[in-house]
């Protein structure tokens, strides 16, 4: 049997937060959503809660990585489908898509890219797919990753150097018309290019990490 959670770590996303989860409650597959507000200053956290989905609190941020592990220890799921906050355009396709390779096919991880969505995060995605933080993967393997809590945006690295070296079965989903609030569109361009920088610094460090 199977039972699944999904975890959505959310820093400020209160214009997306709730289509996000109402998407998602379309999904019967789908047991249990745990929203993470990591340290939002804006109303993520009470958007979520008038949701009626459960809600992890930060009062300071923490970074993705320590937001995803936060969730992951309350979840009880034996499959974890992980979505950004800030996805736009997201349909239950989307999520059944992601998750029928794991329930239903020989796979342990499902990662989903952007395709014709807008010409930026489509490329972005092409460029480094994984990155991206559409997955849907087998609780066994999360407790195996490690490092995840300190990650940060290092978080998709990790991962990905897991996957690699334990030659996990990976299917990459298609998400067409799908796509996600950029940086600098979320937090303004001076803002939003300091985030970016503490991006590349966190996904680097995952890179020369062992
Ligand atoms: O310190 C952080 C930074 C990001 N996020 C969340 O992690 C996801 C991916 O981050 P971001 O949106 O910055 O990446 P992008 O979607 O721009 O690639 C989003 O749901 C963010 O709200 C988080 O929980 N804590
Ligand atoms: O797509 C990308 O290049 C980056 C940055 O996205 P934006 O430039 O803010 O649209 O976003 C991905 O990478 C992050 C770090 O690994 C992940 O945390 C995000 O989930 C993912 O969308």
């Amino acid at each position: 049997m199977y039972h699944i959670t999904t975890i959505i770590p959310a820093l400020n996303e209160e214009k997306t937060i709730k289509n996000i989860i109402e998407t998602i409650k379309q999904v019967d597959l789908i047991e249990d959503i745990i929203v993470v507000s990591d340290g939002s200053q804006d109303k993520t956290a009470f958007i979520a809660k008038e949701s009626n989905v459960e809600v992890l609190e930060f009062s300071i941020n923490r970074g993705k990585g320590s937001a995803v592990r936060s969730g992951f220890e309350k979840s009880k799921g034996n499959i974890i489908l992980f979505l950004d906050a800030d996805l736009v355009g997201l349909t239950s396709k989307h999520v059944t898509d992601l998750i029928l390779p794991i329930v239903f096919e020989d796979y342990e991880m499902s990662i989903g890219i952007f395709t014709k969505g807008r010409f930026k995060t489509d490329l972005a995605q092409k460029i480094t797919p994984f990155l991206s933080g559409q997955r849907a993967i087998k609780r066994e393997l999360i407790d195996k990753i490690p490092n995840i809590d300190i990650s940060k945006y290092g978080l998709e690295i990790a991962i990905t150097k897991f996957v690699q070296r334990n030659n996990i079965r990976v299917k990459e989903i298609p998400m067409k018309n799908l796509t996600h609030l950029m940086k600098e569109e979320k937090m303004g361009i001076l803002n939003g290019l300091k985030e970016r920088f503490k991006m590349y610094l966190d996904i680097s460090k995952f890179i020369i990490k062992d």
